[in-house]
C-alpha cells in the first residue's frame, strides 16, 4: 500500500490525490441538501468489505474532498460536524473499525484507496506509538464524497491537527459569533496555512445568539480576512451559521435574507479546490522495484503529479540517469497513458539502478536534489529537539539520516511571532535549517506536498517526533566536493604500525575518566603507539569555548569532538576520548563515523554519591548550593550506555587495573 492518511509512514509526507474539481462544478444550488441514501441498516447482508465494495462502486465516478474542522468544542464543532454527518447519512465509525483485510483490498481497487486508508492509516499511527486523536469520518451527497478529520481540542491540539490538516484541502475554521476571532482562531489557521491548505470555510457560528445581525458577522468577516491576508490563505468563503438550529448548514436559511452565498454543505460541494496535479511534470516515487523474473523489472508507485506515456524521456532521482518508458504496466494490462493518482508500474528502455525511494520525473522537469533545506519543524515530542542531534528522516519510500543544523527561529502560533530558539518543545513550530546525509529528490510543499513534507523519527525510540514541510534547497553545500587524497588512512596507519582506533570514555563529572584514559595514554605510547587523549576541560577551553552546558550545547560539543576525532583516526592515530557525553544518542552519532571495530565505547561507572564524594574540583558542592546550573547527575540528566565495550566499575578496581583492561582489549 503505497500511501497512508496523516501520518502514518510518513506522517505529513501523504497527501493523497483528490481530485475534486474536474467536472464537478454546479451551475447553481436549487438542489442542495438532497443526499445520498446511505443508510447502514439497508445494506445487503455480508461483510463490511461487501458494503464498502457497493458503496465504492456507486460513487466511483464522484469527486472526493478531504476537509478538516478547526475550533474547539464550545465553538460547535460537534454540532456542525453532527448534523453533517446525521443530514448526509454518516457511514458509522464501529463500522470502519469492522473493516477487514478483505474489505482493504476491495478499497484500493479501481484507483479508489480512500476507505482502506481509512482503517489503514490510523492503525499504523497506532503501531508507531503515536498517540494522535483523529477520527476520520466518511459521508456522501449525490454530488461528492467526503473525509473530514475531527481533531478533539485538547493540549495536543496542534499535533493532531497536522495530522488531520496534511492530507485536507479545505479547512472549515468556526468561530462564536459572540467572541470574534481568538488567540485560537489565529493558531488554527496559521497550522492550515502551514500544511499548505488553501481553502477555508469561516464558519460563523451561533449567529442566532447575535440575532443574525449581519454587522456581527461583517466585522468578523474583515478580520479574518486580515488574517488570511498576512497567512497566504487564498481562498475564503465565510457563511452565517448556527450549526444547532441547521441555519446554513445544508441549506440556505430564511433567518439570513442579506446573505446571498450558498450553505456549508453547498460549498463544500461545489468547491473547487483543484491543482491539476496531471499537468504539472511528472513525479512517480518509487514504492517498489517488481523484479518477478530476470525479463522483467518494474518501478511501481503511485503518480503523484503529471502523465506519462509510453516513449516520454524520464530521469531518475537523485542519480540523474536517463531512460525512456517502454510500457505502462497495471493489474488490468497495460496502459496508453497514466496520470496523477494513478497507481502503475513502469518499465523503462535502459537498465537504470533505481531504488525503492527514488523519484522518477519527467525528463524536461525534473524534481531538485539536495541535502539542505530551509524547511518548518512541528516538534510533536515530549523531548525537546535539539540542533545536531540526528534522527530519521522519512520523506516518501526514502529514509535518510538528518539533523535540524540551525533553527533561525520557532514561531509563536498564536501571534504568529518570531522568537529565538535553540531547543524545540512539544507543540512548538519553527523554521529551521536541515542537513541530510545524502541528497533526495523532493520539491517545495506549496508545489507537491508528497515530495515536500517529512516526518522525523527518534532512532532509538522509533518514536515519529516531528512532521515538517520543505521550503527550499540550500545551497551551501553544492560546490563542495570530497578531496581525494593519495596517503589515505589505511597507509597512515601502517606507517603507524597499528589500527587507528577511538577510544570514547563516557561518565559522570569526577567518575575517573580523565584519570584511566591518562594512564592508558601512556601505557600505549611507552609501547610505541601514536595517540592522543581529546579531554572534555581541554577542549572546551579552545575548539568549543563558545559551548556551555545546557543539552544543545552539550550535543554540539560532542558532535564537534566526534569529528575531531574521526579526523584523528583517519591520520592513524589512537584517539582517547574523555567527555561525559552524557546523551546515548550522540555517542551513537559518533560511533557511527567510525568503521567497524574501530570505536571502543568505555563506561567509567561510579555511581553519583561516589563521584559527589570524590569532588576533585569541588563542582559537586557548588551544583547542590545552586551556584552551577545544569549539571550533570544533579540537574540535568545522565544516559548510562546499554551496550558499551568496556564496563568499568571504579568502585570495583583501581584505576590501573581499569586501564590495562582497556589496553589489554585494544591489544587483543
Ligand atoms: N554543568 C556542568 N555539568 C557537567 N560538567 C561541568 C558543568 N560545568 C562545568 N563542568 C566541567 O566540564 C567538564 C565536562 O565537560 P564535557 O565537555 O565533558 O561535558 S559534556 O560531555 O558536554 O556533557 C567536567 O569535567 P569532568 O569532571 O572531567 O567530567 C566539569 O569539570
Ligand atoms: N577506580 C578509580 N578509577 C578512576 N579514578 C578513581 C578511582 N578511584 C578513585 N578515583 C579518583 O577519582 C577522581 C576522578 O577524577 P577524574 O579522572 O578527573 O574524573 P573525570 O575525568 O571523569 O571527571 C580522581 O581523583 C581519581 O584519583
Amino acid at each position: 500500500m503505497s500511501a497512508g492518511i496523516g501520518i502514518r509512514e510518513s506522517g505529513l509526507a501523504k497527501a493523497e490525490r483528490s481530485d475534486v474539481g474536474d467536472g464537478q462544478r454546479k451551475d447553481g444550488f436549487e438542489k442542495s441538501g438532497s443526499v445520498v441514501a446511505l443508510n447502514p441498516d439497508s445494506r445487503i447482508p455480508g461483510s463490511a468489505g461487501d458494503a464498502v465494495a457497493d458503496y465504492l462502486k456507486q460513487h466511483e465516478s464522484k469527486s472526493l474532498l478531504r476537509f478538516i474542522t478547526c475550533g474547539s468544542v464550545d465553538d460547535g464543532k460537534s454540532t456542525l460536524i453532527g448534523r453533517l454527518l446525521h443530514d448526509t447519512q454518516r457511514l458509522f465509525e464501529d463500522q470502519l473499525a469492522a473493516l477487514d483485510a478483505d474489505s482493504r483490498r476491495h478499497g484500493t481497487r479501481n484507483g479508489e484507496i480512500d476507505f482502506a486508508l481509512l482503517v489503514d492509516g490510523l492503525a499504523a499511527e497506532r503501531e508507531q506509538g503515536i498517540t494522535i486523536d483523529v477520527a476520520y469520518r466518511y459521508f456522501g451527497t449525490e454530488r461528492r464524497k467526503f473525509i473530514v478529520a475531527d481533531c478533539p481540542g485538547h493540549e495536543q491540539y496542534t499535533r493532531n491537527m497536522a495530522t488531520g490538516a496534511s492530507t485536507a484541502d479545505l479547512a472549515v475554521v468556526l468561530v462564536d459569533a459572540r467572541k470574534g476571532l481568538l488567540t485560537q482562531t489565529r493558531r488554527h489557521s496559521y497550522i492550515v496555512s502551514l500544511l499548505g491548505i488553501r481553502h477555508v470555510v469561516l464558519a460563523v457560528n451561533k449567529m442566532d445568539l447575535v440575532g443574525f445581525d449581519p454587522d456581527v458577522f461583517e466585522r468578523i468577516v474583515g478580520e479574518y480576512r486580515e488574517l488570511a491576508a498576512k497567512l497566504g490563505i487564498e481562498h475564503v468563503q465565510a457563511v452565517p451559521l448556527s450549526a444547532l438550529n441547521g441555519d446554513n448548514l445544508t441549506a440556505r436559511s430564511a433567518a439570513t435574507p442579506w446573505y446571498r452565498g450558498p450553505s456549508v454543505l453547498e460549498h463544500l460541494e461545489t468547491v473547487d479546490v483543484g491543482r491539476d496535479a496531471a499537468d504539472l511534470g511528472l513525479r512517480l516515487p518509487v514504492q517498489w522495484v517488481n523484479r518477478p523474473h530476470q525479463d522483467f523489472r518494474g518501478f511501481a508507485g503511485t503518480i503523484s503529479a503529471g502523465r506519462v506515456r509510453p516513449g516520454d524521456e524520464i530521469v531518475a532521482l537523485p542519480s540523474g540517469r536517463r531512460s525512456r518508458v517502454q510500457r505502462i504496466v497495471t493489474a488490468d494490462g497495460d496502459l496508453a497513458q497514466a496520470t496523477a493518482g494513478q497507481a502503475v508500474t513502469l518499465t523503462l528502455a535502459d537498465e537504470l539502478d533505481i531504488s525503492r525511494g527514488d523519484v522518477i520525473a519527467g525528463a524536461a522537469q525534473p524534481a531538485q536534489v539536495a541535502d539542505q533545506f530551509a524547511a518548518h519543524l512541528l516538534w510533536m515530542d515530549a523531548t525537546a529537539l535539539l540542533p545536531g542531534r540526528s534522527y530519521w528522516l522519512k520523506i516518501g519510500a526514502r529514509t535518510v539520516t538528518a539533523s535540524v543544523t540551525e533553527i533561525k527561529h520557532k514561531i509563536d502560533v498564536n501571534t504568529q511571532a518570531q522568537l529565538a530558539a535553540r531547543r524545540l518543545e512539544l507543540n512548538e513550530v519553527a523554521w529551521c535549517n536541515l542537513g541530510l546525509d545524502q541528497p533526495i529528490a523532493f520539491e517545495a510543499y506549496r508545489d507537491n506536498r508528497e515530495l515536500g513534507s517529512f516526518v522525523l523519527i527518534d532512532r532509538q525510540t522509533n518514536a515519529t517526533v516531528a512532521a515538517g514541510t520543505l521550503d527550499f534547497a540550500l545551497r551551501r553545500a553544492e560546490n563542495i566536493h570530497w578531496q581525494p587524497v593519495d596517503v589515505d588512512k589505511a597507509a597512515r596507519a601502517q606507517a603507524k604500525r597499528q589500527k587507528p582506533r577511538c577510544v570514547w570514555f563516557t561518565g559522570l563529572s569526577g567518575s575517573g575518566k580523565s584519570t584511566i584514559a591518562n594512564l592508558v595514554d601512556k601505557q600505549l605510547h611507552a609501547l610505541g603507539h601514536h595517540t592522543f587523549i581529546l579531554d572534555g576541560d581541554n577542549v572546551r577551553h579552545g575548539l568549543n569555548k563558545d559551548l556551555g552546558f545546557t543539552d544543545a550545547d552539550r550535543v554540539e560539543n560532542i558532535r564537534r569532538v566526534a569529528e575531531v576525532a574521526k579526523l584523528m583516526t583517519d591520520a592513524g592515530l589512537i584517539v582517547l576520548v574523555s567527555f561525559i557525553s552524557p546523551f546515548r544518542a550522540e555517542r551513537e552519532l559518533a560511533r557511527e563515523l567510525f568503521g567497524a571495530g574501530e570505536f571502543v565505547e568505555v563506561f567509567v561507572d561510579t555511581p553519583l554519591q561516589e563521584a559527589e564524594r570524590r569532588d576533585v574540583k569541588g563542582l559537586y558542592a557548588k551544583a547542590r548550593a545552586g551556584k552551577i546550573p545544569n549539571f550533570t547527575g544533579i540537574d540535568s540528566p545522565y544516559e548510562a550506555p546499554e551496550s558499551p565495550e568496556l564496563h568499568l566499575a571504579t568502585l570495583e578496581d583501581d584505576p590501573q587495573a581499569l586501564a590495562q583492561r582497556v589496553v589489554d582489549f585494544l591489544r587483543g
